[in-house]
């Protein structure tokens, strides 16, 4: 699997048809290893993870990738009445030429991720009956079938149980360790602290930062980001001292959201 694959935006900008820009002069390099996205609801990390896999077209600037992408949704409700099994194997589209029906290889990889996953149960099930925590589980496994080497999740643990969230970081972290490229977004600042890797902090429309987590994953720009005190604290874990977070959350009503002060927390 390549470990060197980058994405690149350059003066990169986009906004819906007869919309304010969601996103403007964007320049941001994104390697391998982990990488996750954090900003507020509505910020633009959804269009801005599309953009980057090509599925929304910019409006302006730029985006180059060398890398096999493969993209997981968000989860969401489906009619599909195919199989868990069948909804992964269609993940080998791009390797079954047209016409072609898939070979045993390509149900004997399928058959591999489901376990990789966690879901081979799953596997005859349909996939408009499943809970969401399950789809997503699915829509990550059709994404690995495809042997992609840069993943791009938008919101992968947003359904899942404290469990299944465990299984999906440590999934990601192991991948990230074999050389496929993460990209993800989410609203667990303290899973961005268990990733480590690098963080793309999505303040306002022009002001997109890319940095190291213990760089740029701070009280301070928590804070201001979301707009309610985030203060971490380090406790004793059994792998020595771990920072984790603690969100006050009875500071909402006295907390301005994401004050224009976050510039002077980033210099
Ligand atoms: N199809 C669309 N047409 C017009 N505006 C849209 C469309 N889709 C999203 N938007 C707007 O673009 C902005 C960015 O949306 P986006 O879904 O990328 O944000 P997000 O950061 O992923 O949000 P969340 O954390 O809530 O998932 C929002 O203001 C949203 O209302």
């Amino acid at each position: 699997m390549a470990d060197h694959s980058a994405l690149e935006f350059r003066n990169a900008g986009f906004h819906y048809p007869r919309c304010d820009w969601v996103f403007r002069n964007a320049n941001l390099r994104i390697d391998g290893g982990i990488t996750s996205i954090l900003g507020p609801n509505g910020q633009g990390k959804t269009t801005l993870l599309r953009c980057i896999a090509g599925l929304t077209r910019l409006s302006e600037g730029t985006v180059t990738h060398d890398a096999a992408i493969g993209y997981v949704p968000q989860a969401s409700a489906s009619n599909f009445a195919y199989s868990v099994f069948d909804m992964v194997l269609m993940g080998r589209a791009k390797k079954v030429s047209a016409f072609a029906t898939p070979s045993r290889a390509d149900a004997a990889r399928t058959r591999e991720i489901l376990e990789r996953v966690g879901i081979a149960e799953l596997a005859t099930r349909s996939f408009a009956e499943l809970s969401g925590g399950q789809r997503q589980l699915v829509l990550i496994a059709r994404a690995l079938v495809s042997d992609c080497n840069f993943l791009i999740l938008d919101e992968p643990v947003s359904a899942l149980d404290l469990r299944n969230q465990a299984r999906v970081l440590e999934l990601l972290r192991n991948l990230a360790t074999e050389g496929m490229g993460i990209l993800l977004t989410t609203h667990h600042p303290d899973h961005v602290l268990h990733l480590g890797g690098r963080a793309v902090v999505m303040r306002s429309v022009d002001d997109i930062r890319v940095g190291s987590v213990p760089e740029l994953v701070t009280d301070d720009v928590l804070s201001e980001l979301y707009g309610i005190d985030v203060v971490s604290t380090t406790v004793d874990d059994r792998g020595g001292p771990r920072t984790v977070l603690y969100t006050r959350y009875d500071t909402f009503a006295d907390t301005a959201p994401a004050a224009p002060s976050l510039q002077k927390v980033f210099r």
